[in-house]
C-alpha cells in the first residue's frame, strides 16, 4: 500500500519539478532576448562553447561580447547560467545601465551588489569592505572616505606620487641598459601599490625593489601578487565547492596580508591617540595624513577593540587592491596604445615640451642610459622640480591630449565593472530607451557590460573599436580634425552614460581623480623619455622596407593612424580584466 502511495508521490513531484523547470528556462524571462536555452543546462553549455572559441585564458567578457554580438546586439541580452552561475541579463546600453546604477526610491543607494561576485571576492576586500556593504552601512563609509578623496586634497599627492614614479624611471633606465623584455604590467603594479601604501596608510610599501634598494622585502605586495594569482584565468563565478583547493590558498593568503595590515593598524591608533603636535609644522603634516583612509577609520576611536581592527583592515585591504590593480592596468594598456598609435605619441610629447619645456638637453640620445653624459636620476630630478614647481602648479590637469588618451585607454580597455542582484519582489524594472518598454528584473544579475557599452556604434561611431583619443578632443581642435579620417564620436555630451569605466551613480569609483594623477604624472615622466616596443602579443608587424638605421620599416594601418600588430593583446580575467601576457615590452631611450 505504502509503496505505490509513495511512487505516485515521486511522479508527482518529479512532474512539478519538471514544470517548474520548463517555467523557469523557457518562459519566465522569455520576454527577454537570448540565445536558445536548454531544461537542464539553460545557456551554461552555449557559454561553455564561446569560452572554448576564446584565445586561451581569454576574459569571459570576450565571450559574452560575441554572444551578444551574435544576438544582433540587443539592449538586453538575458543569459541563464543556472546551476553554476545566476540566471542574468547583460546590459548592453548606456542609458539601461544607469538606471541600473543610479538611486531610485526602492533603492537609494541604488541596487546591491551580487553576493556570489562578492563571496569570490571575499579574500581580497574582507566581510565588512565598503565594497560589500549597502544602505546606511554603505553611506556612512563612504561619508567617512569621501574626505580622504576630495580633489583638492588628493592632488597634496603629487610630490609622494613623483617620487614613486622616479623609482619606476630607475627600473626602467636599468632594463634600457639590460635590453631584457619585462612584464609592463608587473612594473606598474608595484608602482601603483607603492603609491596608494602612502595614499591609504601613509606608509612606504617598497614595492619596487631596485639597486638601492634591492633587498626591501616587499611583503605585503607580495603577498597581494600571490593571492591575485590564486584568481588566475576564473572564467566563471564559481561555487566554493567547486574551487575548493584555489579557496583554501586564498584564504591562507588573505589570513596573512590582514595580520600584517593589524599590526599597522595598532601602531596607527596609538599614533594618533597619542599626544597632540607641538607645532605648526607637526600639526600641518598631522592634519593631511589625518585624511588618510587609515586615519579616518581610527579617529573616532578611543579604544581598539578586535572588531574595529577587523573593520579597519577589511577598508585597508580593499582601497590597497582596488587602488593599486585597476591603476596599474589603465598605465600599462596606456603605454602599450602609444607605443603603436605614433601621432598619439608624438602628440603627448608635444604637449608636454609646450607645457613643462623640452627634456633637458643633457638627455642622452642612444638607447642605452648606461652611455648617458649625465645621471639619469639627474634629468628625472629636473623633471620632477618642473612638474612640482609653483606657476606649473595646475599645469597637469591642463594636458586635454594626454586626458584624451586616459579616458580612451578606459573607453577601450575598461579594467572593472558592476554586476547588481535585483531582489526578487523588489519590483525593479528598467525601460527600453527605444521602444519605452518596461522589463522587469526582479531576482536576476544585472551586469553593465562595458565591453559591449564602451563599443556602441551609436555613441562612438562607426570606428567604435579604435583607439582614438582624438574623439575626446573639442570638436573645433586641429588635433581632431586633422587626426584620423575615422568616423570618431564625442565630444557632444549626447550620453555621458556611455563611458563608464569608474561606473556611475551612488555607487562609482572613489578613487578616480587619484587614478587620474597617478596616471598624468606617470605618463608625463616617462612618454618622452622612453620607446616602449611590445613583444611576443602584440608586437608590431614589419615590413620589406628599411629606414636610415637599416632597421625594417613598421607596416602602418593607414586607416586607423596606428602600426599594425600581429595577434593583437587580449584581456584575461584575474579578478580585474587585465593583459593576458602581462604587457611583455622591451624599452629604448628614447632619441630627444
Ligand atoms: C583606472 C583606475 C580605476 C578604475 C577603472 C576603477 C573602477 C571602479 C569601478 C568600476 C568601481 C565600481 C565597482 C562595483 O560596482 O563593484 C569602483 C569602485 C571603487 N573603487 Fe575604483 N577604479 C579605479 C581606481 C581606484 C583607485 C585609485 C581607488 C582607491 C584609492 C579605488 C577605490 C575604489 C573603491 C573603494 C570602490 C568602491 C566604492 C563604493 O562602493 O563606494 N579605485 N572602481
Amino acid at each position: 500500500m505504502l509503496l505505490p502511495l509513495l511512487a505516485a508521490a515521486a511522479v508527482l513531484l518529479l512532474s512539478l519539478g519538471y514544470s517548474k523547470l520548463r517555467y523557469i528556462r523557457f518562459r519566465q524571462h522569455a520576454n527577454l532576448k537570448q540565445h536558445p536555452s536548454t531544461l537542464l543546462l539553460g545557456h551554461v553549455k552555449l557559454f561553455g562553447d564561446y569560452i572554448k572559441r576564446n584565445k586561451p585564458r581569454a576574459h569571459p567578457d570576450m565571450a559574452i561580447v560575441a554572444l551578444h554580438r551574435d544576438l544582433g546586439r540587443p539592449p538586453l541580452m538575458y543569459l541563464d547560467m543556472r546551476p553554476v552561475g545566476d540566471a542574468m541579463v547583460v546590459v548592453g546600453n548606456s542609458d539601461i545601465a544607469d538606471q541600473i546604477t543610479r538611486s531610485s526610491d526602492a533603492f537609494p543607494t541604488s541596487p546591491p551588489k551580487s553576493s556570489r561576485s562578492l563571496t569570490r571576492l571575499l579574500y581580497v576586500t574582507g566581510r565588512t569592505s565598503i565594497l560589500a556593504q549597502h544602505g546606511d552601512e554603505w553611506r556612512q563609509l563612504r561619508k567617512r572616505f569621501n574626505l580622504g578623496f576630495a580633489p583638492q586634497y588628493i592632488s597634496t599627492f603629487t610630490p609622494e606620487i613623483l617620487d614613486k614614479g622616479l623609482i619606476f624611471l630607475d627600473r626602467l633606465d636599468s632594463l634600457c641598459s639590460s635590453g631584457d623584455a619585462f612584464s609592463l604590467l608587473d612594473l606598474t603594479t608595484r608602482l601603483t601599490f607603492d603609491i596608494i601604501g602612502k595614499v591609504v596608510m601613509e606608509a612606504d610599501l617598497d614595492a619596487q625593489p631596485t639597486g638601492k634598494n634591492k633587498n626591501s622585502q616587499g611583503e605585503l605586495i607580495a603577498l597581494y601578487e600571490s593571492l591575485l594569482s590564486a584568481y588566475n584565468g576564473d572564467t566563471l563565478n564559481l561555487p566554493w565547492w567547486l574551487t575548493l583547493g584555489r579557496v583554501r590558498r586564498r584564504a591562507a593568503l588573505a589570513a596573512k596580508i590582514t595580520s600584517l595590515l593589524q599590526s599597522i593598524v595598532r601602531r596607527k591608533h596609538a599614533e594618533l591617540h597619542a599626544s597632540p603636535p607641538s607645532n605648526d609644522e607637526e600639526e600641518k603634516k598631522t592634519t593631511a595624513a589625518a585624511r588618510s583612509v587609515l586615519s579616518l577609520s581610527l579617529q573616532d576611536v578611543p579604544t581598539l577593540t578586535p572588531r574595529i581592527v577587523d573593520e579597519t583592515c577589511d577598508q585597508l585591504r580593499t582601497f590597497l587592491f582596488a587602488g593599486h590593480d585597476t591603476t596599474s592596468i589603465l598605465l600599462s594598456w596606456a603605454f602599450y596604445e602609444l607605443s603603436r598609435t605614433p601621432r598619439a605619441l608624438s602628440a603627448v610629447r608635444a604637449e608636454l615640451d609646450a607645457v613643462f619645456g623640452p627634456l633637458a638637453p643633457s638627455s642622452p640620445s642612444s638607447s642605452s642610459s648606461s652611455s648617458s653624459s649625465s645621471s639619469p636620476s639627474d634629468d628625472t630630478r629636473t623633471m620632477r622640480a618642473r612638474l612640482l614647481s609653483p606657476e606649473k602648479k595646475d599645469a597637469l590637469a591642463q594636458l586635454p591630449y594626454l586626458d584624451a588618451v586616459i579616458k580612451e585607454t578606459l573607453r577601450v580597455h575598461p579594467p572593472g565593472g558592476t554586476a547588481r542582484a535585483i531582489p526578487r519582489g523588489s519590483n525593479f524594472s528598467v525601460r527600453l530607451p527605444d521602444s519605452g518598454e518596461s522589463v522587469l528584473l526582479d531576482g536576476l544579475l544585472a551586469y553593465n557590460c562595458q565591453s559591449i557599452i564602451h563599443g556602441d556604434t551609436a555613441a562612438f561611431g562607426a570606428d567604435a573599436d579604435a583607439f582614438v583619443p582624438e574623439r575626446w578632443l573639442p570638436a573645433d581642435d586641429a588635433r581632431r580634425l586633422s587626426a584620423t579620417k575615422l568616423d570618431a564620436k564625442p565630444p557632444p555630451p549626447s550620453s555621458p552614460g556611455a563611458w563608464r569605466p569608474f561606473e556611475r551613480g551612488p555607487r562609482n569609483c572613489i578613487g578616480q581623480e587619484l587614478a587620474y594623477i597617478e596616471a598624468r604624472v606617470i605618463i608625463a615622466l616617462a612618454a618622452r623619455r622612453y620607446d616602449f616596443v611590445k613583444v611576443g602579443l602584440g608586437a608590431v608587424l614589419v615590413g620589406d622596407d628599411v629606414n636610415h638605421d637599416g632597421e625594417k620599416k613598421p607596416v602602418v594601418d593607414e586607416a586607423k593612424g596606428q602600426l599594425r600588430v600581429g595577434e593583437e593583446v587580449y584581456p584575461t580575467r584575474q579578478v580585474t580584466s587585465k593583459p593576458v601576457d602581462g604587457m611583455m615590452m622591451r624599452i629604448k631611450r628614447a632619441v630627444s
